[in-house]
């Protein structure tokens, strides 16, 4: 008997999928459908009221609005004061979780014990790396760790259970072991793919997160206050982002079900994972390599623009049209969290004799947002996102590309936690949004 060729089956079949699947454009105008519930200004359809964070991209005059500097806010504080506002030597990413999830910023009595929470709360089920993270690796350590997440339900025996004091459990649970998920899952892929040598450190329960990342990480358990401070600002810089954000709205989709902490905070880091959001700190990286090895003069600015165009026509890179780590849903002028990294690219980049790498930067930085203006209709304006800069300080911290999408998800964690007990205390209703059919009835 012949075997089909099922690849062979679904080429055939794509023309027609993408025949039946296809809904002209007039259509949404017709119906005042917007694609990607966004206008074109970037407001978002309202979905949800919420207490946690807020993004500020436009400023209203009289019946204007003015796009303007971005500005983020975590439960009533700017996160550039929370930045500024901490000591030499501090680390802020555990008192912001504090924050981010009980909606108060702790006292130092209460922010003593929370950390303790949180190193009795680092700790695997016996046996899970060697069983579960060990097997099968990846150099897609998104999808390692998630699998890693559902297999953690399996060990809990309240797992189903969705009273808000057994999803605050959970959700403190996996914030502190996300850092072993993703390095451990990062040395079993370095090892088994990459035949380097393999070793599990454990995390030292006095650390901070960000110490602990990078004590797990490198042979020697070693680095600098300096490295692990400006980690630790990185993942304050991505702890939350609103409940529109793709993988917060998605944990609001999904905890509106009813389902448990574990399957939530799983779909959540499959939508982190894509390009178009989290993923985009690797794909800038591997974007920055394909320019380097494509433009023979970084100091060329029309060189650099021919270049940027033709990624834009689908000519280059990976064919997607996208400039990654550019643009952004919601801000316009600027996305604050970016203006924080570059002040810490300019140090870095001195330290670690980077400089040419970062002039080529700053030369995309400049270019790329009139390129993208002059290929697609921009209202709102085009400026580089979080990411545009996260991917190359983590380079300079020694960090492998592979952990920079599950950094984002270390630190992204809280936020969705923080919107998953939101939507339980408060909202007890499924999301249900409608979709208007232009299906046509046939006999
Ligand atoms: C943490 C984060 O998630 S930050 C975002 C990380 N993602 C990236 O860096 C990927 C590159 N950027 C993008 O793809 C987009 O800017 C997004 C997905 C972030 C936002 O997209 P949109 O909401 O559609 O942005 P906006 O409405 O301003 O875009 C207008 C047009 O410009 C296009 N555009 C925006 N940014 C870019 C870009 N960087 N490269 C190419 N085209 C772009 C959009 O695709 C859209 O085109 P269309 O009208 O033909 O659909
Ligand atoms: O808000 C968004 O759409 C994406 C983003 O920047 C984030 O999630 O941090």
């Amino acid at each position: 008997m012949n075997k089909i060729n099922v690849s062979a089956y679904a080429l055939a079949k794509e023309k027609l999928c993408v025949e039946n699947d296809t809904i002209s454009d007039s259509l949404f105008s017709e119906y005042g459908v917007n694609r990607g519930l966004r206008d074109v200004n970037g407001k978002g359809v309202l979905t949800g009221l919420t207490n946690i964070s807020k993004i500020v991209s436009f400023r209203e005059e009289g019946a204007k609005s003015i796009p303007c500097d971005g500005e983020l806010w975590y439960r009533g504080y700017n996160i550039q004061s929370l930045i500024r506002d901490l000591e030499e030597g501090e680390f802020g990413f555990e008192k912001t979780a504090y924050l981010l999830l009980f909606g108060e910023k702790p006292n130092e009595k209460e922010l003593e014990y929370f950390n303790e929470v949180l190193a009795e709360s680092r700790g695997l089920p016996t046996n899970f790396t060697r069983d579960v993270i060990m097997k099968a690796p990846s150099k897609d350590i998104m999808n390692s760790m998630t699998r890693s997440i559902l297999t953690l339900a399996s060990y809990d025996p309240q797992a189903m259970v969705t009273e808000v004091s057994n999803c605050i459990r959970q959700c403190l649970q996996l914030i502190a072991n996300f850092p072993m998920l993703a390095v451990y899952g990062y040395h079993a892929y370095n090892h088994y793919d990459n035949d380097e040598s393999m070793y599990i450190h454990r995390p030292d329960p006095k650390l901070s997160t960000a110490e602990n990342f990078l004590r797990m990480l490198r042979p020697n358990k070693t680095y600098t206050q300096v490295e692990a401070s400006v980690l630790d600002v990185a993942l304050m810089l991505h702890m939350e982002h609103g409940g529109g954000n793709n993988s917060t709205f998605t944990t609001r989709v999904v905890t509106s079900a009813g389902t448990d902490t574990y399957s939530a905070i799983a779909a959540a880091m499959s939508s982190l994972k894509g390009p178009k959001h989290g993923g985009a700190n690797i794909k800038v990286m591997e974007m920055m390599e394909d320019i380097r090895a494509n433009v023979k003069d970084w100091e060329d600015e029309d060189e650099i623009h021919a270049y940027l165009s033709k990624i834009m026509d689908k000519q280059a890179f990976d064919q997607k049209g996208l400039i990654y780590g550019m643009g952004h849903a919601v801000y316009s002028v600027s996305d604050p969290r970016e203006r924080v990294f570059r002040r810490f690219v300019e140090r870095l980049a001195v330290h670690k004799n980077k400089e040419r790498d970062l002039e080529l930067y700053n030369m995309i930085e400049k270019i790329a947002p009139q390129v993208i203006a002059e290929k697609r209709q921009i209202f709102k304006g085009v400026s580089p996102n979080v990411d545009f800069y996260s991917g190359f300080v983590y380079e300079m911290l020694e960090i492998p590309m592979e952990l920079y999408t599950p950094l984002f998800a270390i630190a992204r964690i809280v936020g969705w936690s923080a919107h998953r007990l939101e939507e339980l205390v408060g909202m007890n209703k499924i999301i249900r949004p409608a979709y208007k059919s232009v299906m046509e009835e046939k006999e």
